[in-house]
């Protein structure tokens, strides 16, 4: 069996790599990355000046998984199109993570990004819950919209999406209905956070992080049954598309699930945070005995394969 796939014409040796944000915020994060076995990486969303971002503490691990109000810090995106510029594509693909504050923003980090000519493939993020008074666009489908139009205008080549999760069929048909009018969208990156979660603690009977009074995107065990009906609802709406999944994978089954609702390739968060980069050569090797048993030759014959009753 293998786990090598092809996405976007370039190839996969393992479909794993890191959700954005988790372990990929500087250089050395991102050579951890480089050097485990996923099989590509993807930058923290940039913003077109450097962030501090929220005040600690910002991320705390549950027993069911995480919660997080990180306010997008990050380095520029100057310093993620240097470490694209300075990748090795020939080691595993490479994605960057965009997510300007304004849409001027968005288009003046894209044509930058185009104008070096990489094979780096973009993340347009559409979905960080975090940043106080900046609604997520994908919540608002005619920001929506408006941001695919002048993304896909000035960004000649194929991009992909980050995603929120939707709740209600109709918004995966709206949602669908917009990211259908862009053929430049070649991938949706299902699912971003569960946002604005609340977790306490009984004990100081306080809330767990400090900003936005406690409340923060949540990831984990939490939020797989969520991620894998917006994986499915997306594979099926948008059959031009790829999927990439994300959300609640800490195991080959949870892999092999994500593949089964539609996923080409499949995103770790917070299992990535909690247990390193070696996750995914477990996860590889828990993924691989899952396909010799039910005997797929390859992830590719998986994708799409769930059957309803
Ligand atoms: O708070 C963050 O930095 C953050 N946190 C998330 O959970 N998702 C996102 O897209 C972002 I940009």
């Amino acid at each position: 069996t293998t786990l090598s796939t092809t996405f976007l014409g370039q190839t996969f040796a393992s479909p794993l790599f890191n959700a954005s944000g988790v372990r990929c915020f500087d250089k050395d994060e991102l050579n951890s990355l480089l050097a485990s076995a996923s099989g590509s990486l993807v930058t923290k969303s940039c913003t077109r000046e450097a962030r501090t971002g929220n005040p600690e503490p910002r991320y705390v691990a549950t027993p069911l998984g995480s919660i997080n109000s990180m306010g997008l810090p990050n380095k520029g995106y100057g310093y993620y199109l240097d470490y694209a510029k300075a990748h090795d594509y020939s080691k595993k693909p490479l994605f960057m993570s965009v997510a300007g504050l304004s849409l001027d923003d968005n288009i003046a980090m894209v044509a930058a990004i185009r104008d070096a000519a990489l094979p780096a493939i973009v993340e347009l993020n559409l979905s960080c819950p975090n940043v106080p008074g900046k609604p997520q666009i994908a919540y608002d489908f005619d920001a929506m919209d408006r941001m695919l139009a002048a993304v896909s205008a000035e960004y000649d080549r194929p991009f992909g999406v980050k995603m929120p999760p939707y709740f209600d069929i109709a918004h995966f048909d709206l949602a669908a209905e917009v990211l259908n009018r862009y053929p430049a969208v070649a991938f949706i990156t299902c699912i971003n956070s569960v946002g604005n979660a609340l977790v306490i603690d009984i004990e100081r009977e306080e809330v767990v992080i400090k900003p936005k009074d406690g409340f923060g995107g949540l990831g984990g065990d939490y939020v797989l049954p969520t991620a894998l009906a917006n994986v499915n609802a997306f594979h099926r709406r948008c059959p031009e598309k790829r999927v990439i999944g994300c959300g609640g994978v800490r195991s080959g089954e949870h892999i092999f699930m994500h593949l089964l609702a539609g996923a080409s390739l499949v995103q770790v968060g917070t299992a990535l945070q909690e247990e390193g980069p070696g996750i995914f050569a477990r996860l590889n090797a828990e993924l691989a005995a899952i396909l010799e048993r039910k005997g797929y030759a390859s992830i590719d014959e998986v994708r799409g394969r769930l059957k309803t009753l």
